[in-house]
C-alpha cells in the first residue's frame, strides 16, 4: 500500500513536515487521458491523522477500489509496451523495408492499446462509481451530524460556511479519491517502468534524461513552495460568497423596501472580487511554471536528438531506439507531474478534511443521562440560574435568576427587548448548559432527563414563525404527525387560524411556498401556534408569537388555551402588558435579572419595572381599573 492510501488511512508515519509544498498552488495538466486540477495545501502535512475519517468509507468500497487501481495497473503495462514495439516497428521493419514485420508489430500495438482502452474505461467507470457513492455517504454524514449539532455548534459555524463544507469541500475529496484511482498507480508504475527500459535502451542517452528529471523535479517543488498558503484562503472566500448571497435571499423584501440594492451589490462585489484574487493568487504560480517545466521536456528531447544523431553517426544506436528513448522520456515526466499533482490534490484534501472534520467533531446535543421523562405534568422551577453565552461576551445573561411555575399555571415573562427571556426558553429546552444553579423539570434536574424525552413534553411556538413548504394541513401536523385530521381542524380553531385557511383556495390543502410567504405575518404566526398547540404537550411555551395578531384575536387565543381539556403549563413571552396581565404569575426580567415575580396585582404594588411597563402601555388612568 502506498503513503498516500496510508495517509488516507492515517496508517502511516507522519510525512515529513519538512516537505516543502504549500498551500494554494492550482493547475490543470493533461497528459493524455489525465486531465487533473491540482492545488497544493501541504499546510501540516504531517498532521494526517484527520485523514483517517475516511477509513470506513474506504472499507466499504474497498472491494471496487482495488479493481479499479488492477485495472490502472493493466492499463500502465499497456502503455510501458508501445514505445518498444514502436521501436521494433522501425528499426526491423520500416528501416529494412520488411512490411510483414511492420504489419505483425502495428497489429500487435493495436491489440495491445485496445487492451489498455478496456482497462481504461473500466477503470473510470470503477472510479466514477467508488469516489460518487463515497462523497455521497461523506454528504449523507456530514449532513445528519449537522442535524444533531448542539446550539453551540450552530453558533460557531456560519451556515454559509456548512453549506460550502458540504457542497466543495466534499467535491473536493470526491475528486481525490477519484485521481486515486485514476492516477495513483499508474503514475509510479509508468514513471519506473519507463526508466528501466529507457536505461535499457541507452546507457548513454540516460544521463540527459536523469539531467532534466532533476530540473523539472526542481521546478515542480519550487512551485509547491510558492503556492504553499493560498489554497484554504481561497475556500474561506468561498464561504464568505455563500454567506453573502445566503444573507441576501433571507432579507430580499428588507433590502427592497430598503432599496439597498448598491449596498448588497458592493458586498457580493467585495467577496467576489476577494474570491477571484485569491483564486488567481493560487493559480498564478503553476501558470509560470508550467510552461518552464515544458521548456525543460523540451530542451531535453532537443538534447537526446542530438546526442543521439551523433550515436547513430558511430554506430551505437538505431533510429527506434532513439524515438522509443524521447517516448519513455516524456512518460517519465508525464508521470512526475502527476504524481506532483496526486500531492497537490491530496493537500488540497486535506485542507477540505480539516474543514469537513470541523464539522463531524462538532459538540452534539445534549443526550442527558438516558433517563426518559414521561411526566403528564409541566412543574417548572430555575434555582439560582446563570448562564453566559459561548460564543457571547462573557458576561452572564441570566443572573442568579429563580422561580417556580406548578403545573397547569400560566407564567408570562415580560422585560425589556434583550433582557433575556428568549433564553430563558432555549435554557429549558437544555439547548445550553447553565453555567451555575439548576433547572427542575417536574422534580427533576433537566440535566439527568433525555433531552428527547424532555422536548417531547414541550411544545413550543416560536418567535420568529418558521414554516416549510407544504401544505396547512402538514404544516399544522407538524407538531403532531399522528394527530387526526380532526384534533389539526381543533388546534387551528384555538389558534384562531380555521377562518382564514377556510377562505384560502384549497383550505387545508393549500399549499405554503416556502417560509410561508403566501401568508401574512399574523397569519404565519397562528398557523404556527396550531402546530404547537396539536403537540399536546404538557407544557407550552409561546415566545412572543403573537405580536403580530390584534388584541381581539389574541384574547380568542388565550382564551382558547385556557378553555382546553386538559390544563396545560403555559410560558408567555411577551412584551404586552395586556397579554402579560392575566397570567397566573409573571416574572418581569431585567438584564438577566429576576426584578420581579407574582401575580399582575402584587407586581403593580411592589416591582417599580413592571408599574413603568403598566404606566407606559396602559398609563396611569386605568390602574385604578385594573387594581380593581
Ligand atoms: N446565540 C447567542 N450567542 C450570543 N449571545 C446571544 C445569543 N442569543 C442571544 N444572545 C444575547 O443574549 C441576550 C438576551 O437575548 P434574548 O434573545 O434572550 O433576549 P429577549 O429578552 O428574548 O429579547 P427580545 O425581547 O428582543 O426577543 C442579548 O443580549 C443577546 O444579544
Amino acid at each position: 500500500m502506498g503513503p498516500i492510501i496510508r495517509c488516507l488511512l492515517g496508517q502511516s508515519p507522519p510525512l515529513p513536515r519538512s516537505i516543502p509544498f504549500g498551500i494554494g498552488s492550482e493547475m490543470i495538466v493533461s497528459s493524455g487521458d489525465y486531465h487533473f486540477r491540482a492545488v497544493l495545501t501541504l499546510e501540516k502535512i504531517g498532521n494526517q491523522e484527520n485523514m483517517g475519517i475516511y477509513k470506513p468509507y474506504f472499507k466499504k468500497y474497498k472491494l471496487l477500489f482495488f479493481t479499479a487501481v488492477s485495472c490502472v495497473f493493466f492499463e500502465a503495462l499497456c502503455d510501458l509496451m508501445q514505445p518498444t514495439i514502436m521501436a521494433r516497428i522501425i528499426d526491423e521493419g520500416v528501416k529494412n523495408s520488411q512490411m510483414a514485420t511492420v504489419i505483425k508489430f502495428g497489429l500487435l500495438m493495436l491489440l495491445i492499446t485496445a487492451i489498455g482502452a478496456f482497462f481504461a474505461g473500466t477503470r473510470s467507470v470503477l472510479a466514477s462509481k467508488v469516489s460518487q457513492s463515497f462523497g455521497a455517504d461523506l454528504r449523507y454524514d456530514v449532513f445528519a451530524k449537522i442535524i444533531k449539532f448542539s446550539e453551540v455548534s450552530s453558533d460557531k459555524i456560519e451556515s454559509g460556511s456548512l453549506i460550502t463544507r458540504m457542497t466543495n469541500d466534499i467535491s473536493q475529496v470526491t475528486q481525490f479519491i477519484n485521481g486515486l484511482m485514476r492516477i495513483f498507480f499508474k503514475a509510479p508504475i509508468t514513471c519506473l517502468g519507463s526508466i528501466i527500459l529507457a536505461v535499457m535502451l541507452s546507457r548513454q542517452m540516460s544521463l540527459i534524461l536523469f539531467l532534466v528529471v532533476m530540473i523539472v523535479a526542481f521546478f515542480i517543488v519550487i512551485s509547491m513552495k510558492l503556492s504553499y498558503v493560498r489554497f484554504s484562503k481561497v475556500q474561506y472566500a468561498i464561504d464568505k460568497v455563500n454567506s453573502v448571497v445566503q444573507e441576501y435571499l433571507m432579507g430580499v423584501r428588507l433590502v427592497k423596501a430598503f432599496g439597498r440594492y448598491a449596498d448588497e451589490e458592493d458586498k457580493f462585489d467585495s467577496a467576489n472580487s476577494d474570491l477571484a484574487a485569491k483564486t488567481l493568487s493560487s493559480q498564478i504560480v503553476i501558470a509560470y511554471f508550467s510552461p518552464l517545466m515544458s521548456l525543460s521536456i523540451n530542451l531535453g528531447i532537443a538534447l537526446i536528438l542530438y546526442i543521439g544523431s551523433i550515436l547513430y553517426g558511430h554506430g551505437d544506436i538505431e533510429v527506434g531506439k532513439i524515438a522509443a528513448f524521447i517516448s519513455y522520456m516524456t512518460q517519465i515526466l508525464a508521470s512526475l507531474i502527476m504524481i506532483t499533482n496526486i500531492f497537490n490534490v491530496f493537500v488540497r484534501t486535506k485542507a477540505s478534511t480539516e474543514r469537513i472534520n470541523e464539522v463531524l467533531n462538532s459538540e452534539e446535543d445534549f443526550k442527558g443521562s438516558g433517563q426518559t421523562s414521561d411526566h403528564h405534568s409541566g412543574e417548572l422551577e430555575f434555582k439560582n440560574v446563570t448562564f453566559a453565552y459561548p460564543s457571547g461576551s462573557g458576561l452572564p445573561t441570566i443572573k442568579n435568576l429563580s422561580f417556580k411555575i406548578n403545573s397547569g399555571e400560566t407564567l408570562a415573562i415580560i422585560g425589556p427587548t434583550g433582557s433575556g427571556k428568549s433564553t430563558l426558553v432555549w435554557l429549558f429546552l437544555h439547548f445550553y448548559d447553565v453555567l451555575e444553579g439548576a433547572i427542575y423539570f417536574n422534580g427533576r434536574d433537566i440535566k439527568t432527563l433525555n433531552s428527547d424525552s424532555l422536548r417531547e413534553n414541550i411544545a413550543l411556538a416560536p418567535q420568529k414563525s418558521m414554516l416549510f413548504s407544504g401544505t396547512v394541513f402538514e404544516n399544522i401536523a407538524w407538531g403532531n404527525p399522528q394527530a387526526s385530521k380532526e384534533e389539526i381542524t381543533q388546534a387551528a380553531h384555538a389558534a384562531q387560524a380555521d377562518g382564514f385557511i377556510q377562505n384560502m383556495s384549497a383550505q387545508y390543502d393549500s399549499s405554503l411556498g416556502q417560509g410561508g410567504v403566501n401568508l401574512s405575518g399574523g397569519q404565519k404566526q397562528r398557523i404556527s401556534i396550531a402546530r404547537a398547540l396539536v403537540k399536546k404537550a404538557p407544557v407550552l411555551i409561546l415566545d412572543d408569537c403573537t405580536s403580530a395578531l390584534d388584541a381581539v384575536t389574541e384574547a380568542k387565543v388565550r382564551r382558547a388555551i385556557n378553555q382546553a381539556e386538559n390544563r396545560r403549563t403555559v410560558i408567555m413571552i411577551t412584551q404586552r402588558i395586556g397579554t402579560a396581565m392575566f397570567a397566573d404569575k409573571i416574572l418581569v426580567l431585567d438584564n438577566g435579572l429576576n426584578v420581579g415575580f407574582g401575580s399582575h396585582q402584587e407586581l403593580l404594588q411592589s416591582c417599580k419595572t413592571y408599574q413603568g411597563i403598566f404606566d407606559s402601555q396602559i398609563g396611569g388612568d386605568l390602574k385604578g381599573i385594573t387594581h380593581g
